[in-house]
């Protein structure tokens, strides 16, 4: 049961809807024995001229009453065992995805988005194929395959089965070592899959970036390659399946082969009737079958084994960032103080080096330096996206790693750099944060960023969809649509990166005018690379290569003729510059 541990759960809630498809398979199978000795005793009644027109018509009625009992029982195992493994893979996808949300951004920096696509979708499959298709083939190659042998026995005697049984270990065995190589190939074509997903996944992500560069003909090619490769994965797997079909059909027909044989001499010597002969015949169509099925069989469950372990190597993924057992439910007032911190990657970048900071409640801290020095890593640390180090970020007073995740980041803000919209209608966009919202807040949140008159000049308005299907927001819009959506929230604390950078300077003024207003009793992080925007905030950071280089108000940088200084002075003069 260790590969299958995390279905462990649905099978117990669905054992008896699988119970009661096996029994209907089953009676399919029972009914399915009749037939052969039937048509046996058909065969030497009429041999015998024991029957008339009522007598056939008898056989007539047993025989569609047994076809309809058929109809009835296999439209029954359907129902329940191929409809549970489609339960099947709804829970394996749900569960997936539930899981993909605990994991933290770590992971999805390390996975590639094209991979985890496939495993969603192709490896699901895999497993629910093994389920719903690989369970019944299984079942009825096995009960097939008893009771018409132990039947045989009975109506002809050991020595003719044991004739029609020779070619079986042989085939066995084929099926047994082709089963290895077609696990392998299989792995090999879901990879191929795998990254062929991928290069369409990101190259649809960055089709601007492709035209803009002219590069279409080289993603052609790029994309020409890895679906070759996909290809030539897949027929490499045919192949060996290709050879294996034909294998079993030769053995099987060899079984035949070797009836007409010995049964035909055995009914010249009189040994047996030519009803029994044609009952064993009948029977032996009903044992090929499943022999060419345990190929097929052998096939759709290495499949899902593979799948089950690729999908188990990301359930068993362990998430880094998590409440932990002693997690308290903190009701963030907004007190931020930072001790001591540095902090590194797991790839060893030291972006923070022994930060101290204290941010009371009411207050605006702005962080400000050049790319790369540690900006979002420090507002990462306060939302937890990555763990800080124990005993260095604290929120009123109480180490971060100890508070539970759910207060923690609701009680926040966030304005993130990369402003992602998701494809649904602006309302949306803003509300994302709120389960039950009036449109009122959306729009008051909409005008607090500044995005409102943008808004109310779509045909749409707040309905109109944003992203794939709907209108193509610019990057201050964007920004501003994004604020909103922070600001909804009604956040003890709010973090800005780099968030106005879009938005032009007047504008800016009257968003950091008004946040000032309603941010009076709480907190706020601005990050920006533009002294326009951090200059009013009641302490400023500098910051480079991870290291505060400079604090205090404007005044005091700018008195101080460091790194601020610079920077103040220089951007003064573009300002001049752009505006003369
Ligand atoms: N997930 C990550 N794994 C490893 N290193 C990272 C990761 N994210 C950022 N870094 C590195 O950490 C350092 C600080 O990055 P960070 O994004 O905090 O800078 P920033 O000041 O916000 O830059 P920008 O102004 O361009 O947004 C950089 O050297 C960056 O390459």
């Amino acid at each position: 049961m260790g590969r299958f541990r995390y279905l462990k759960s649905f099978f117990k809630q669905y054992k008896w809807y699988y119970a009661f498809g096996i029994f209907w398979l089953l009676v399919v199978n029972g009914i399915q024995m009749f037939v052969p000795r039937l048509l046996g005793n058909i065969t030497d009644q009429l041999a015998e001229g024991l029957l008339d027109g009522s007598d056939l018509v008898r056989y007539a009625i047993i025989l569609a009453s047994i076809g309809l009992l058929m109809g009835v029982s296999r439209a029954l195992w359907r129902i329940y065992i191929t409809g549970s493994a489609r339960r099947l893979e709804y829970f394996i996808r749900t569960k997936l995805f539930l899981h993909l949300q605990k994991l933290s951004p770590s992971y999805f920096n390390r996975m590639k988005t094209g991979d985890i696509m496939a495993h969603a979708t192709n490896d699901i499959n895999a497993v629910r194929m093994a389920f719903g298709g690989g369970i019944i083939m299984m079942t009825d190659a096995i009960v097939l395959t008893v009771i018409t042998t132990i039947l045989m026995l009975a109506q002809v005697g050991w020595q003719l089965t044991l004739i029609a049984m020779v070619p079986l270990p042989f085939l066995a065995l084929g099926v047994v070592s082709f089963g290895k190589v077609i696990h392998r190939r299989f792995k090999r074509v879901q990879a191929a899959f795998s990254s062929m997903t991928e290069s369409v996944q990101e190259n649809l992500s960055g089709i601007r970036v492709v035209k803009a560069f002219v590069q279409e003909d080289e993603e052609i090619n790029r994309f020409k390659k890895s679906a070759q490769e996909h290809v030539d994965k897949n027929i490499h797997l045919i192949k060996i399946w290709g050879v294996l079909q034909p294998l079993v059909q030769v053995i099987s027909t060899l079984s035949v082969i070797l009836i007409i044989m010995f049964g035909g001499i055995a009914v010249i010597n009189g040994d047996i009737s030519i009803g029994d002969f044609v009952a064993f015949n009948t029977y032996l169509t009903l044992l090929i079958w499943p022999m060419m099925a345990i190929g097929h069989v052998i096939n759709v469950l290495q499949r899902g084994r593979a799948s089950m372990d690729r999908l188990n190597t990301i359930l068993d993924e362990e998430p880094d960032i998590y409440d932990g057992d002693n997690a308290l439910d903190v009701d963030v007032k907004g007190d931020v103080e930072i001790k001591d911190l540095t902090f590194k990657y797991e790839d060893g970048t030291e972006a923070l080096k022994n930060i101290n900071l204290k941010i009371k409640r009411g207050e605006t801290l702005a962080i400000i330096g050049r790319t790369g020095s540690g900006k979002t890593t420090l507002v990462n640390l306060l939302l937890r996206l990555a763990n800080p180090p124990r005993d260095t970020v604290f929120i009123d007073g109480v180490d971060i790693n100890d508070i539970k995740l759910k207060p923690l980041r609701e009680s926040i803000g966030y304005v993130p750099q990369d402003n992602f919209l998701f494809s649904t209608n602006i309302s949306g966009n803003i509300a994302f944060a709120l389960k039950d919202y009036e449109q009122k807040q959306v729009e008051e949140a909409a005008k607090f960023a500044h995005v409102y008159d943008n808004i109310i000049e779509f045909p749409q308005k707040f309905d109109t969809m944003m992203g794939e299907r709907g209108v193509t927001l610019s990057g201050g819009q964007k920004q501003r649509v994004s604020i909103a959506r922070a600001i909804i929230k009604d956040p003890n604390i709010l973090i800005l990166d780099d968030s106005l950078s879009a938005v032009d300077t007047q504008t800016e003024e009257e968003i950091l005018r008004q946040l000032k207003d309603i941010m009076k009793s709480r907190t706020s992080i601005i990050i920006s690379h533009r002294v326009s925007t951090v200059k009013d905030a009641d302490e400023i950071i500098v910051m480079d290569d991870g290291e505060i280089v400079e604090r205090g108000n404007h005044e005091e940088l700018v008195d101080k003729d460091g790194l601020y200084a610079n920077l103040h002075y220089k951007q003064q003069l573009e300002e001049k510059l752009g505006s003369a």
